[in-house]
């Protein structure tokens, strides 16, 4: 069976990111969120993030063109039935992900493959709230989509071959490299990558650095292309308290224990980049930090 209707829940920056490689490999994508405020923004970014890319002559005008004219929006869910292949990627909670599956669920096609780009939620646990656990993935882009070249692929315990390698098809297909992670918290790269930022905050919470220092200390001192605070805050903070409460509640292991001050500031709804600040203040024209 060949892939080519492809539906995206959740139009974030990583539906939106992941409608933007999808129809620039040549996929017919219907992107759905639950607000239309959201979804004009999410065109908006496609067309900014293509634009650059046009404009450092990575892609051509017509190529650009043809991609937004491949991307529809629907705020009704049932409109992603007569998907191939549907890829949630809505906000990172276990509630919303399982009752998004479970709306759309009357509406599939027998052989719609069902994927969430779920950062750390267990798969088995969302697969075998459907009627069809076999065509079940977690399939976890990087953030920035159209730059990071990882996916990630996630079988849940009952996933079966044919799903993996239609999958597998579609990374190649999309240019990108896959890496397989078995379905345990927060897979390979948040399970080893969210443990960092997380003690980078603590790090910060403890008076060991101020976010300057610490962010400076990764860059210069470990060659990281963002510090662990800008990367937190561009990632989203809520995204990484939720994925460090996966790891704490999977794991039931201490050392995964969320830093108050991560807790804090979401509370505060200082989400990072989204929302305009967090461990920075975006709302000038340079980043300042907040501590
Ligand atoms: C939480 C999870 O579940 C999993 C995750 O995703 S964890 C997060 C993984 N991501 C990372 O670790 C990103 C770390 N940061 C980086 O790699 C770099 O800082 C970066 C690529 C984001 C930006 O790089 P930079 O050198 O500072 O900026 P810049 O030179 O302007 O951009 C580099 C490229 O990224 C593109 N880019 C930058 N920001 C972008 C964005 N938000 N969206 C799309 N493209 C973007 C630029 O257009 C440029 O493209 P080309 O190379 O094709 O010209
Ligand atoms: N941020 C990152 O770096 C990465 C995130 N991920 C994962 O991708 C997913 C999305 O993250 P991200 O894009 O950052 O999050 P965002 O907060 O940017 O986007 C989530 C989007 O989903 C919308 N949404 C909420 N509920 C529903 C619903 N029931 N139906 C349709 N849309 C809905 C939200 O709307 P509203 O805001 O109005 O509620 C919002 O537009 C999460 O599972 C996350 O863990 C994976 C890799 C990297």
């Amino acid at each position: 069976m060949e892939i080519q209707k492809v539906g995206v829940v959740g139009a974030g920056q990583m539906g939106s990111g992941i409608a933007h490689v999808f129809s620039l490999a040549g996929y017919d994508v219907l992107l759905n969120d639950v607000s239309a405020d959201n979804l004009d923004k999410a065109q908006a970014l496609i067309s900014a993030n293509l634009d650059r890319q046009v404009s450092r002559d990575k892609i051509t005008e017509s190529q650009k063109n043809d991609a937004l004219g491949r991307i529809t929006t629907t705020l009704k869910l049932p409109d992603l039935g007569q998907s191939d292949l549907v890829i949630e990627a809505a906000t990172e909670r276990e509630t919303i992900k399982t009752a998004i599956f479970e709306d759309l669920q009357p509406h599939l096609l027998p052989h719609t493959i069902l994927t969430s780009n779920t950062s750390s939620i267990s798969i088995t646990r969302l697969a075998s709230r459907t009627d069809r656990p076999e065509k079940f993935m977690g399939f976890h882009f990087m953030n920035p989509v159209p730059i990071m070249q990882l996916v990630e692929l996630i079988r849940g315990i009952a996933t079966d071959a044919q799903t993996f390698d239609a999958c597998l098809k579609v990374v190649e297909k999309l240019g990108k490299t896959s890496a397989t992670a078995e379905d345990f918290p927060a897979f390979i790269v948040n399970r080893i990558l969210m443990p960092m930022i997380n003690e980078a905050i603590y790090t910060l919470y403890e008076g060991v650095g101020s976010v300057k220092s610490i962010d400076t200390s990764m860059k210069l001192g470990a060659n990281h292309p963002m510090g662990p605070l800008e990367l937190a805050d561009f990632i989203g903070l809520d995204t990484c308290l939720a994925i460090m409460n996966v790891l704490h509640d999977g794991l039931a292991d201490t050392k995964y224990r969320p830093c108050p001050l991560l807790t804090k500031y979401v509370e505060a709804g200082w989400l990072g980049r989204k929302t305009d600040r967090g461990f920075y203040d975006y709302r000038g024209d340079v980043p300042v930090p907040t501590r």
